[in-house]
């Protein structure tokens, strides 16, 4: 068993892009500068923005962040993106979700300079990733790609079932892994809620991705031996003996599934830290297409 490392992983990928930002440097251009918007004071979401922010400083980015009280309106959230489209300084901006229920998440994604969608999330950007033509990818799928092309896990001709169909992970990891190219030429379903006889599907899979937020929900007695397992879902659940009161869990029960698993991704330091370092790759990437 092969734990897929996604810590270190993404310990190599920003040095690598620290060196690039070097060059950049050395040659007195530009350091591309990363935005982060966020509205209200989820916990969670303060922490993965913060990651992302801290992350910035490590690679040698700029990094601003914009942090909007709960009770913002939508006018208001629009007017700050209309500022940041056209402040020339900011290569790549995220608006991190969810956002509070007042606030249509469509017409704020629709806002977005899609030359600036570093999270790959304007529909501009999801349809050129549908159309494989140059675009941002989705940073979570995109790590997850990143990850199973870093530890050469064969993909092609195999049976993948993804576990959700979010707009951010389940669809376009679907969508990535069936296309071809690296981590890719898999043959994918997608399973949902609805899905009937979901452990037929799963016991029978040679990769499952997991995506779904609840927590150790894919258990050993539904994969099959040799299996590779992605598990993107990351759940604060309440631990007292922890000194922060919590602990993470992920949607795989890893106890029972690991022992049969031939490569598996654990939570905390799996899909996570691969998200932030494909976020600075793609901001890299904003920047040298504005320069
Ligand atoms: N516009 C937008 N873009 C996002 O990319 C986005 C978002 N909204 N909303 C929330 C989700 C979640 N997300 C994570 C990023 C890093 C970790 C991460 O680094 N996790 C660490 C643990 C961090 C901890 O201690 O909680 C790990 O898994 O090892 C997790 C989750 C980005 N998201």
């Amino acid at each position: 068993m092969t734990i897929l490392d996604g810590k270190k992983t993404s310990a190599d990928i920003k040095a690598e892009i620290a060196e690039k930002v070097k060059e950049l440097k050395a040659q007195g251009k530009k350091t591309p500068h990363l935005a982060a918007v966020i509205v209200g004071n989820d916990g969670a979401s303060k922490t993965y923005v913060g990651a992302k922010v801290k992350a910035c400083e490590l690679v040698g980015f700029d990094s601003t962040l914009i942090e909007l009280p709960t009770e913002t309106t939508e006018a208001e959230l629009l007017a700050k993106i209309e500022e940041l489209n056209n402040n020339d300084a900011i290569d790549g901006y995220i608006v991190q979700l969810p956002l509070p229920k007042h606030i249509d998440e469509h017409k704020v994604l629709l806002a977005v300079d899609a030359t600036k969608d570093v999270d790959g999330f304007h529909p501009t950007n999801v349809g050129r990733m549908a159309l494989e033509l140059p675009t941002f990818l989705p940073a979570t799928p995109y790590g997850v790609m990143e990850l199973l092309e870093r530890y050469k896990v064969p993909t092609s001709g195999k049976n993948v079932v993804v576990i959700g169909r979010s707009h951010i992970v389940g669809r376009p990891m679907s969508i990535l892994m069936s296309q071809k190219r690296a981590a890719g030429d898999a043959t994918v379903t997608v399973a949902h809620s609805r899905t009937a006889n979901l452990k037929e599907l799963t016991l029978k899979a040679d990769i499952i991705v997991v995506a779904l937020g609840v927590a150790e929900f894919l258990t050993g007695d539904m994969v099959k031996e040799g299996v590779t397992i992605i598990d993107v879902g990351i759940t604060r659940l309440d631990d007292p003996s922890k000194k922060n009161g919590f602990r993470l869990a992920g949607d795989v029960h890893f106890e029972s599934v690991a022992p049969k698993a031939a490569f598996i991704t654990p939570v905390p330091g799996g899909v996570g830290p691969m998200t932030i370092a494909m976020l600075l790759k793609n901001t890299l990437l904003a920047g040298e297409n504005r320069a």
